[in-house]
């Protein structure tokens, strides 16, 4: 039986609930229950018109939704976006051990767990009496405030030490600070992002961190090639219509549309190709690429990634990550390159954590396909012609 939480609602909201309940009913037994008069569509119809009313989302994004999910699975995924993700922190190696954290934390009284056998430094706070982003050791710069999703690229780019490194979406520097971390402040991270203000968090972050191998500065990723390049590694964290983490900010259940959806897709396809662009395929110890976003739209994660595949050097490799739905091959109309499955989804209802993507490649070569089978020139790239902050 789905689990439809009840809520504190008008009289015509109660009314909605019973409907969603009668009609799933019908669908579940519908030869038996069904009015002869109605077909199947009718009743779909008037299911995704009720729980759009129920649950606050536009039309829109609830079609979408019904796109993803069967039925049950799209109550799931509902429930878990009206409830908060676990609150969970990142021990930050350069300054601490994660025993040591979570001893230190306890003492003050903090409920915490291992966030999963699959992170050696995640904590999962279950409860505290004291406000976790302002302790003694919080800041001391021995922890992070991080989402369990937005660990999993960081994993995935694997950023070795005495790399040089771009995160080109980096504010205000939860993954930037992680690289940093497992690149044991060796090597060169380039941090950027646009939006000036943001940097002033990421500066102020990795500075308590105690992070002293990373260049902040403020450009348009998709000029990056033209400023500097040749990395062994580049993170895109790509700005998105958020629609993983609605939980979060539920503005987003009423006003994403169509052209929201399709304009961060075409600015995700620029970027990528940027980020590409920025790494050197001769890399001797990388020559990677992670893309991700916390959308779980098709047109900002699956067809982002087989538009780059179409038109750089580069093959999807394993993300190396332990856990994780696979991503689609194929959606609706749309056929995408096999390889596709090595990329990773994370859904609300199913992992606990925020709605994520992650995709990994390999750069082949510097050479950019000008059409199939035939290379023209190389990205260009070079000077360090940026601003510092
Ligand atoms: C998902 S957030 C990044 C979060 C960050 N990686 C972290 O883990 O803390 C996306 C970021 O992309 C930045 N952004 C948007 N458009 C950009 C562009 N064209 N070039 C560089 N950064 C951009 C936004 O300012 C925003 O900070």
């Amino acid at each position: 039986m789905l689990n439809i939480s009840p809520r504190l609602e008008p009289p015509d909201l109660q009314l909605v609930h019973q409907r969603i309940k009668d009609t799933i009913a019908v669908l579940g037994n519908f030869k038996r229950l069904r009015d002869p008069e109605r077909k199947r569509k009718d009743y779909l119809d008037l299911l995704r018109h009720d729980l759009a009313n129920y649950y606050n989302y536009n039309d829109y994004l609830m079609q979408k939704f019904t796109d993803l999910f069967d039925i049950k699975e799209l109550i799931e995924f509902l429930e878990a976006n009206e409830v908060e993700r676990p609150v969970t922190i990142r021990t930050n190696t350069l300054k601490s051990r994660r025993r040591d954290l979570a001893q230190a934390l306890i003492n003050r009284g903090v409920n915490l767990d291992p966030i999963g056998e699959w992170s050696k430094v995640g904590l999962i706070v279950f409860d505290s009496p004291v406000p976790i982003g302002a302790t003694p050791e919080y800041l001391a710069g021995h922890y992070m405030l991080q989402g369990a999703s937005s660990m999993l690229p960081v994993m995935a780019l694997a950023a070795q030490p005495n790399e040089k490194v771009l995160d080109m979406c980096s504010a205000p520097g939860g993954k930037t600070t992680y690289i940093a971390a497992l690149m044991k402040n060796t090597g060169m991270i380039v941090a950027n992002d646009v939006n000036k203000e943001r940097c002033k968090a990421l500066t102020a972050n990795i500075h308590r961190l105690g992070v002293v191998n990373t260049i902040v500065c403020s450009e348009n990723g998709r000029q990056f090639p033209k400023i500097v390049g040749g990395f062994d590694r580049v993170l895109l964290d790509a700005p998105c219509s958020g629609t993983g983490v609605i939980s979060k900010d539920a503005s987003v259940k009423s006003n994403k549309v169509e052209k929201d959806i399709l304009r961060c897709s075409h600015i995700q396809k620029e970027l990528l190709l940027s980020a590409i662009d920025s790494v050197d395929a001769r890399s001797s110890t990388g020559g990677y690429i992670v893309y991700c976003t916390c959308s779980i739209m098709v047109e900002e994660d699956e067809w982002v990634v087989d538009y780059a595949l179409k038109r750089r050097s580069v093959k999807l490799v394993s993300t190396g990550l332990e856990f994780g739905r696979e991503g689609f091959t194929k959606f609706k109309e749309r056929r995408f390159h096999p390889t596709l499955k090595l990329t990773r989804r994370y859904y609300p209802h199913e992992h606990n954590m925020d709605g994520f993507f992650v995709a990994k490649f390999k750069k082949l070569s510097n050479l950019i396909p000008a059409k199939e089978g035939v290379y023209c020139r190389k990205a260009k790239a070079i000077i360090f012609t940026f601003t510092l902050y």
